[in-house]
């Protein structure tokens, strides 16, 4: 749907996003992760059409126009909003903004208020509202010209837990309506809602690929196991374990060469008449992943 080829922008010397190229495919949820000033928000702003790029090309396929942005929808990081305003006057305002015709645009403002659960806060001023509220808010704004994709810059990262539930669920009923581009710290909920994942550090694309992928590629098993009499050295004979390393005379984690011979070892184990006190797989986490990116 999107092609983005040597995207970059320089602040003076400071190279803060470093001609990065990647695809969005149509209906995709991507996660675009990174550490502080990895380049995230200049990216997503640079997409959204807020920020001019020193160099490269962002490209919608089949898109004409040089102006692409009523195709986007976009939730700053820090949204703002005119609090003596209502949730109904912010979505009239930003509808009208966004060239949503207005024969529909009542009927938008009240569908996407009932989506961010707002509706029954509809004529209260927006200076009252909580963090969440104003979240919700915030993607009312985003949603309501029913863009083809949907860029979010940290949309629950300032949020508490309950928050973070709400707009999270409210991405993951998105995923089949349109695409989504968010950026986020917060690993867990990537893994949550993403099925691809963009990975910056220093304003260089670090990986680029689905969730599946990066966990077949840095996915190590291991295995801690626990026996009641010494394990003896059996186990460095198997010809699909990689190393051993031993706690003690009895406790000892092992890496495997190929992930699926997890039971062959256990029945092994029993083979050699050892009394088995602990089992554990160990598996590597995203975030375990996101460390091995962010280190090579
Ligand atoms: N207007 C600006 N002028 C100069 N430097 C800037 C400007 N905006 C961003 N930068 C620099 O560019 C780099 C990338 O910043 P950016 O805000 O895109 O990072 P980020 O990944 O979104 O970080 P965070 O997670 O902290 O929001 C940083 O080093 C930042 O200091």
């Amino acid at each position: 749907m999107v092609s983005i080829n040597g995207l970059s922008k320089t602040y003076k010397e400071h190279k803060a996003v470093n001609s990065i190229s990647f695809d969005i495919e149509k209906g995709r949820c991507i996660a675009l992760l990174g550490p502080n000033g990895a380049g995230k928000t200049t990216t997503l702003q640079m997409l959204a059409g807020l920020l001019t790029p020193t160099s490269g090309s962002i490209e919608f396929a089949g898109y004409e126009k040089k102006d692409y942005r009523p195709l986007i929808g976009f939730l700053p990081q820090h949204p703002s909003f005119f609090n003596w305003m209502t949730p109904r006057e912010f979505l009239q305002f930003a509808g009208e903004l966004s060239d949503v015709p207005k024969k529909q645009l009542n009927a938008r403002i009240e569908e996407t208020l009932a989506f961010v659960s707002l509706q029954d806060v509809k004529n209260k001023k927006i200076g009252g509202f909580s963090g969440g509220m104003k979240q919700r808010l915030g993607l009312a704004q985003a949603l309501l010209h029913e863009p083809e994709l949907l860029i979010l810059d940290e949309p629950v990262s300032a949020l508490d837990p309950t928050g973070r539930r709400d707009v999270l669920e409210l991405i993951d009923q998105l995923k089949s309506k349109m695409t989504i581009l968010f950026s986020t710290h917060i690993l867990h909920d990537a893994e949550q809602v993403c099925e691809e994942i963009l990975m910056l550090k220093d304003g260089e694309l670090k990986w680029n690929g689905t969730l599946e992928a990066l966990k077949v590629e840095f996915d190590s098993l291991a295995i801690k196991l626990q026996t009641q009499e010494p394990i003896g050295t059996f186990l460095e004979q198997l010809d699909y374990v990689e190393d051993v390393k031993y706690n003690d005379l009895t406790t000892a984690t092992i890496a495997l060469s190929d992930l699926s011979k997890t039971n062959e070892l256990l029945q092994e184990i029993i083979r050699q008449n050892t009394t088995l006190v602990h089992y554990e797989m160990l598996q590597d986490s995203l975030e375990d992943a996101y460390m091995k990116v962010m280190e090579r």
